[in-house]
């Protein structure tokens, strides 16, 4: 028997959206999946040629890139700060809807012209897309790496501005920071391994087209 295609889903806020859209494409986790408290990190499936995996968002386009997963789900936000060759990213998900911007507190937000900016200081989990929209247009752009809980930097001191994911915009007000930017809005897509596409196009491809279609239904 062939090994089984490997889906990579993370593990933090999109899995929940992700279980709804799983079960529309027939594909249905065991019950320890949706348990946070599972340590298990594989699992098998209803369908006994597909295993899934739950890994950090970061991790899930690292997996897929490498050929250790065949497909992944992960957040554009991702695709966009580590631009793998080896990724194929077919289908747009509509899950995980949010948008990366640049925020800094609300009282220097109140006077500030972005057209101003020369050179920024910047706290993010995403140097690579800060220093590619600094960039375009001449701002050169130092970043600060962070994995979490950026909103923290510009009070410290750590940086006068961060670049982070806004959804509903709670977690910067109730740091006391304004959004000035919006760098790109996000969404969830599916990725497939570009080898494993050709190579395990009989397996591959319909479970691309039940992913399309399960994401298309959910949009109507
Ligand atoms: N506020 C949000 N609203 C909607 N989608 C979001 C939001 N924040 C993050 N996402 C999406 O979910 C993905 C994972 O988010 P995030 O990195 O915050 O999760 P996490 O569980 O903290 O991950 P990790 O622990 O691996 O860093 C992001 O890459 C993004 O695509
Ligand atoms: O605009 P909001 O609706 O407040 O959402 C934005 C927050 O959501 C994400 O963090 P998450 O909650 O995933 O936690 P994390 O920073 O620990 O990853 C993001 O990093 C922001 O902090």
């Amino acid at each position: 028997m062939t090994d089984p295609i490997i889906l990579a889903v993370p593990k933090g806020r999109i899995l929940e959206e992700a279980l709804p859209l799983l079960a529309r494409v027939g594909i249905v986790p065991e019950p320890d999946f949706g348990d946070k408290n599972s340590r298990a990190l594989r699992f098998r499936t209803n369908l006994p040629e597909i295993d899934l995996i739950r890994v950090r968002a970061f991790d899930v386009a690292t997996f897929v890139a490498h050929g250790a997963a065949q497909l992944g789900i992960v957040g554009s936000d991702v695709l966009a700060e580590f631009d793998y060759s080896e990724l194929y990213a077919p289908v747009d998900l509509g899950i995980g809807h949010c948008r990366i911007s640049v925020a800094e507190p609300a009282d220097m937000a109140a006077k500030d012209d972005p057209r101003g900016w020369s050179h920024v200081r910047i706290a993010t989990k995403y140097p690579h897309i800060t220093q590619r929209h600094f960039a375009a247009r001449g701002v050169q752009a130092e970043c600060v790496k962070l994995n979490g809980a950026m909103e923290l930097a510009p009070k410290l001191g750590l940086a006068p501005r961060i670049v982070d994911l806004v959804s509903s915009g709670r977690t910067l007000k109730e740091n006391g920071l304004a959004e000035v930017e919006v760098i790109a809005e996000v969404t969830s897509r599916l990725i497939v391994n570009r080898a494993a596409f050709k190579t395990r196009a009989a397996e591959v491809v319909p479970l691309v087209d039940g992913f399309r279609k399960a994401a298309e239904g959910a949009a109507a």
